[in-house]
């Protein structure tokens, strides 16, 4: 045993990097059945399982102490009144190279809360700044000076699509320079590169990519090859997707990101959609009521939206409703937003943020509005081309908080994402005649 023991401090410490003691339980022969084991596994005390306990207690002291919460929308949209009315405090400098995130994440949390909430002058300056990232009309960096980015061009447009065309920005976008810098981006695995030269490769570049070029009309089969085998290699045993092939971890943000970019492609039907609803099932707990990322870790508000959207894009594809609608509700009424300041939160006792206030709200839009699409007789349209090019056959349950109805493919309004890929259907097909 004192040999086995410092054999697992020094893999621990030197190969592992591990700083958390390792906890050594000595099991007689005669109890090394099945069930010995299982109780000696309840009794370890971890860092994780301490974190757990006390966010457990932290939500149900919130279940405990209010009735029926709702939505605290003047507060919420006051938060980001304000974020739109002030600079930025020096410590955001972190946020550096996210300026189109947080335009995007503002935004479009605004038009989530109340449709009407954007005004012109703040579509101006959206428009301003998305453009003086590239005076050239993209693709689009974190900031002025920065390398173009599949991340922060994503945010970009997103962005930009939330601006009704206000003093034609959405004409200033260069497509032929965006198509040419997505495709020099291509990996031969499938995948894109996130950046020129240097850039991550994973689904999260794919899923960016792809969005982008579906809604700017710009989709070409050249762009698209490989992909859909690259996302199918990304399902690990798990169900979920990981961020690359071959059993990478699966995780909530990276499986969006896939089946998204799947279902852009119109190929959900290749992957295990069973058990991808199974794992979407396994991320949320009757205790905490939301969503967790990946197996074991904690639960997060922004998953409300990766792993809800997830199951509603399967929804669509005929399989069963595998998350508690309703307990999640309960888990962003009760645990994602404060009476002490307003924007919405990852969970009790945590600050509200750009990213979360955005991702909480899109998670409450989708579980409270549910989107039924029926394609006519005769049409062979995929459902995700009926949601984009006629949203008027998409029926809409209007949700009790009455935020706006959200397309879960692509995280924005129906509406909007219409009127901006109808602008450039338009235009594609006034180029060509
Ligand atoms: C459009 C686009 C680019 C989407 C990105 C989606 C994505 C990958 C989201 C994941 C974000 C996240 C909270 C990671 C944290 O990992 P963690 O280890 O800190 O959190 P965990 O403990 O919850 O796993
Ligand atoms: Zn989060």
């Amino acid at each position: 045993m004192p040999n086995s023991l410092s054999r697992l401090k020094f893999i621990n410490k030197n190969l592992l990097g591990r700083k958390r003691p390792t906890i050594i339980s000595v099991v007689k022969d005669e109890e090394k059945d099945q069930e010995t084991i299982m109780s000696i596994m309840k009794e370890v005390e971890t860092d994780t399982t301490i974190a757990y306990n006390e966010v457990l207690e932290k939500c149900n002291e919130q279940y405990r102490s209010k009735v029926n919460p709702v939505l605290n929308k003047d507060f919420h949209q006051m938060y980001i009144e304000g974020w739109f009315s002030h600079d930025l405090p020096p410590q955001m400098s972190a946020l550096d190279a996210s300026q189109p995130w947080m335009l995007y994440w503002l935004a479009n949390s605004m038009k989530v809360l109340n449709k009407n909430g954007l005004t012109d002058e703040i579509k101006e300056r959206i428009a301003e700044k998305v453009f003086a990232i590239s005076p050239q009309g993209g693709p689009f960096g974190g900031g002025v000076g920065q390398l173009p980015h599949l991340a922060s061009n994503y945010a970009a447009i997103n962005a930009l699509a939330l601006c009704d065309n206000i003093g034609g920005c959405w004409d200033k976008l260069n497509l032929k320079a965006i198509y040419e810098w997505l495709m020099s981006l291509k990996q031969v695995d499938g995948c894109f590169k996130t950046c020129s030269g240097i850039g991550e490769t994973d689904t999260r570049g794919v899923y960016c990519a792809l969005s982008v070029a579906s809604m700017l009309g710009i989709m070409t089969p050249e762009l698209c090859e490989g992909v859909e085998d690259f996302l199918i290699s990304c399902q690990n045993y798990e169900g979920g997707f990981g961020g690359c092939a071959h059993e990478d971890e699966a995780h909530g943000g990276y499986t969006f990101c896939a089946i998204a970019s799947l279902s852009i492609l119109a190929a959900i039907d290749r992957i295990d959609t069973s058990k991808l609803a199974l794992w979407c099932s396994q991320r949320q707990d009757n205790a905490e009521k939301g969503f967790c990322g990946r197996s074991n870790k904690l639960v997060d508000g922004c998953y409300s939206f990766w792993i809800g959207s997830t199951a509603s894009i399967l929804e669509w594809h005929g399989c069963a409703e595998c998350v508690n609608k309703e307990a999640l509700k309960e888990y962003i009424l009760y645990c994602c937003q404060s009476s002490k300041r307003p924007g919405l939160q990852d969970k009790p006792g945590t600050n509200p943020d750009f990213y979360h206030t955005n991702y909480v709200l899109l998670g409450l839009a989708i579980a409270e509005n549910a989107v039924f699409i029926t394609s006519k007789e005769g049409d062979n349209k995929s459902k995700e081309q009926v949601l984009i090019e006629e949203p008027s056959s998409a029926t809409h349950f209007n949700s009790p908080s009455c935020l706006t109805a959200i397309n879960p493919i692509y995280g924005l309004p129906v509406e909007e994402l219409f009127n901006f890929s109808t602008h450039f259907r338009h235009k594609k097909s006034s180029c060509s005649s």
